[in-house]
């Protein structure tokens, strides 16, 4: 199989969605991808990141990852995102990198690509469906491949059962996420490897 280029980006206040996204990272290196893990920047103020000890802390933890860019989904050929449910929608920190894509998206750099996304929420049903089905809208303007979960491994159902893609409740991304995520990941490499060869 072709070496497919996988970017798993992602956005994480509390440290949930950098737990998945290293996760998603392993788990497509271990299935012969090409990796970047990029967090998307931070659009909150300083002093808002600064007035909370949990969200200081986790910046410093990620700040050794990569800012992302668009260039990382021109030079992708697969997606994999991450990022917290806000309202019962995404962070609008990953919303603020999605609109810096258009030139991207206007040169044809996203279409025929494979992408999935994850989240989590504080609540085991707090929006992260809403999420995912907002996120897939965006993914299908740029006429990527979307490449869901589905039911195709019984990690999906041990793990919650989304089949738009793996969901974790808040601080709670444990063994059974884990192997979602995993499986999540490697069905990206895989269609990826077969869309590029
Ligand atoms: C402004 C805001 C809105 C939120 N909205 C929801 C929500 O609609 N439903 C929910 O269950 N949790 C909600 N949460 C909790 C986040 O989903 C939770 O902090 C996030 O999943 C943690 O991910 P992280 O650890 O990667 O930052 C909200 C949090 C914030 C700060």
């Amino acid at each position: 199989m072709a070496q497919p280029k996988v970017a798993v980006i992602f956005y994480s206040t509390y440290g949930t969605n950098h737990q998945i996204a290293e996760a998603a990272a392993e788990a497509a290196a271990a299935a012969g991808a090409e990796v970047r893990l990029r967090r998307v920047a931070e659009t909150a103020p300083e002093e808002v990141v600064k007035g909370q000890e949990a969200w200081a802390a986790q910046a410093e933890k990620m700040a050794h990852i990569p800012e992302a860019t668009p260039e990382d989904l021109a030079w992708a050929d697969a997606f994999f995102f991450s990022a917290p449910t806000r309202f019962g929608v995404a962070a609008s920190q990953l919303r603020a990198f999605i609109d810096t894509l258009g030139p991207v998206w206007q040169q044809g750099k996203l279409a025929n690509k494979a992408v999935t996304a994850t989240s989590s929420a504080m609540n085991l049903h707090g929006g992260q469906e809403g999420t995912l089905l907002t996120l897939y809208p965006t993914f299908m303007h740029w006429g990527s491949i979307l490449v869901p979960p589905g039911f195709t491994d019984e990690s999906v159902t041990a793990a919650g059962g989304n089949p738009y893609g793996y969901s974790a409740k808040a601080g709670e991304f444990d063994d059974a996420g884990k192997a979602a995520v995993t499986h999540q990941a490697r069905r990206l490499v895989e269609v990826a490897g077969k869309l590029i060869a």
